[in-house]
């Protein structure tokens, strides 16, 4: 699903058009006005010709790069290949319309209640629309009007989710709406624009406003994108030299992965050395996956001359939950206060944070009890070890303690391979070891460079399962490090609001 900027939604209305401008033209021209979103919702019109103009609007939200979405007509959306569809409390159920128009579409739902809108939430909306928030001539109201504080109750019982506000709201009680509430997504619009003597003014004054409250998700995924794009290339014209102390069974894979980025990877457990590479090292990537006690030993020493030397550590708590052995040293690593970046499944970081983490031995099981669970864990432990942490799975959840962010690039494949987690510890190293004004973003980086390589290598043709994945992957991530550009097409990232 691409990320999606909620903040400006059209809903058309033809009726409102002034005679001497037409429908096409005030959505061209809203869209000139920057409409970050369209929603084509016409009542009366057959579906032929529901069709044909759906068609004609596409060309034009295409030309703009802004998703378009059918009210109501799943059979319209399906048809013209929309981007979304919006359905009311009173269409086909969501469960439904999702069967029919797939995960990869857009499904918003409108909610007036906060019943219906946790209902909603539950069923896999990706998107509600609240209200009205305002009495609104343009259409027949027949449930309560909600207010600010109807909208703020609304969001306040729900788990974070986009939205739009809607409901009679023009450019100053829109500006008290954002002002009084916290959560608000975007404001949806219509006679506003479609009544417009001239639509263009009228988006830009919107959006302008808007802007001042509600940060535009692209904006934010391009920022870190552009980091990404630079920190690969920081990784390939410096080639740090990347420490690992890892597990046997992943330790080739993980020396070939950093190899492909552009890294130098050194696999030493040798204590005798340890402080010798610390004097040359990049970064340290310490994985308790086939942890003894002489291994313990060693990892100690390298954290603290690692630490000494101010240069990043990368621990992967490996199966933390699976054993007393694992639990007590999880602990004491994390304690030493030396760790940089806390890197570890979704079994791992939610046993770390007290919030349920499920393990089968060092692979993950269960689910992340939901976003808002996902993204307290890592934001919490952040701040309680003061490092950065990130949890992977089928999203990725990554925080300073600050902010939380959730990337959502990756391949099922992944999971099918022993060691995914592994190497993605191990090109965070590569990451971190010459990235260093801002190890979220590097994190994150890492992350998108692994997941996005997956992509890329379910996509071939050569790939036929597991063990041709395996070999892709390493190909991928050398191919996207060499065209980092590639990562503009592909990455999902959007900050979690708590
Ligand atoms: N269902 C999925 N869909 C897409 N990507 C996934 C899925 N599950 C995991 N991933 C990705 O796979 C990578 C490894 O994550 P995972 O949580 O499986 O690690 P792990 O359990 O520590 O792996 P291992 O122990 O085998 O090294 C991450 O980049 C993550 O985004
Ligand atoms: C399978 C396995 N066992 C210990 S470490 C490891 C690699 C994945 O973490």
């Amino acid at each position: 699903m691409v990320t999606v900027d909620y903040s400006l939604y059209l809903v058309t209305d033809s009726s409102l058009v002034p005679h001497d401008l037409t429908f096409l033209g005030q959505i061209e021209k809203a869209l000139e006005g920057g409409v970050t979103l369209v929603q084509l919702r016409e009542k009366d019109l057959d579906t032929g010709p529901f069709i044909e103009l759906a068609y004609k609007v596409k060309a034009l939200t295409r030309q703009f790069n802004v998703p378009l979405i059918i009210n109501d007509r799943i059979d319209v959306a399906l048809a013209i290949d929309a981007d979304g569809v919006h359905i009311g409390q009173d269409d086909m159920p969501l469960t439904q319309a999702r069967q029919l128009f797939g995960n990869d579409k857009i499904i918003g739902v409108s909610c007036n209640t906060i019943e219906e809108a946790q209902i909603a939430v539950h069923q896999g909306a990706d998107y509600l629309g609240i209200g009205a928030v305002w009495n609104t001539a343009t259409k027949k109201l027949t449930k309560k009007t909600l207010g600010i504080q109807g909208v703020q109750d609304i969001l306040a019982a729900i788990p974070p989710i986009p939205n739009v506000v809607i409901g009679g709201i023009k450019l100053d009680n829109g500006k008290e709406l954002l002002e009084n509430t916290t959560g608000v997504s975007g404001l949806s619009i219509v006679s506003g624009i479609m009544a417009a003597p001239d639509a263009k003014k009228a988006c830009k004054e919107l959006l302008s406003m808007i802007r001042n409250y509600v940060v535009n998700p692209m904006t934010v995924q391009n920022e870190i994108v552009e980091y990404a794009i630079k920190a690969i290339e920081h990784i390939k014209t410096k080639s740090p030299l990347v420490h690992h102390m890892t597990n046997n069974v992943v330790i080739n894979d993980n020396a070939n992965a950093t190899l492909a980025v552009g890294a130098s990877p050194i696999m030493s457990t040798n204590d005798e050395e340890v402080n010798d590479i610390a004097k040359i090292n990049g970064s340290m990537v310490l994985n308790m996956g086939t942890l003894s006690p002489k291994m313990a030993e060693t990892m100690s020493m390298a954290m603290k001359s690692n630490h000494d030397l101010g240069h990043p550590i990368v621990f992967d708590p490996v199966g933390a939950a699976a054993t007393e052995y694992r639990r007590v040293h999880t602990k004491k690593f994390l304690e030493s206060g030396t760790v940089t970046v806390l890197k570890g499944n979704t079994g791992e970081i939610l046993y770390i944070a007290e919030r349920g983490g499920k393990s089968r031995g060092v692979d993950s099981v269960g689910g992340n009890g939901g976003e808002e669970n996902a993204a307290l864990a890592v934001k919490e432990t952040a701040q309680k070890y003061n490092c950065i942490v990130a949890m992977t799975g089928e999203i990725d959840y990554v925080s300073d303690g600050h902010r939380v962010f959730a990337i959502e690039n990756g391949d099922n494949l992944l999971a099918c391979i022993t060691g995914s987690g592994c190497m993605v510890s191990s090109i965070v190293g590569c990451f971190t070891a010459v990235n260093r004004d801002n190890y979220l973003y590097a994190t994150i980086a890492a992350i998108l460079l692994v997941t996005i390589a997956s992509e890329k290598a379910t996509k071939r043709s050569d790939v036929q399962g597991p063990g041709t994945f395996r070999s892709a992957l390493i190909d991928e991530l050398y191919n996207v490090s060499n065209k980092p550009s590639i990562l503009e097409e592909y990455a999902k990232i959007r900050e979690v609001k708590l």
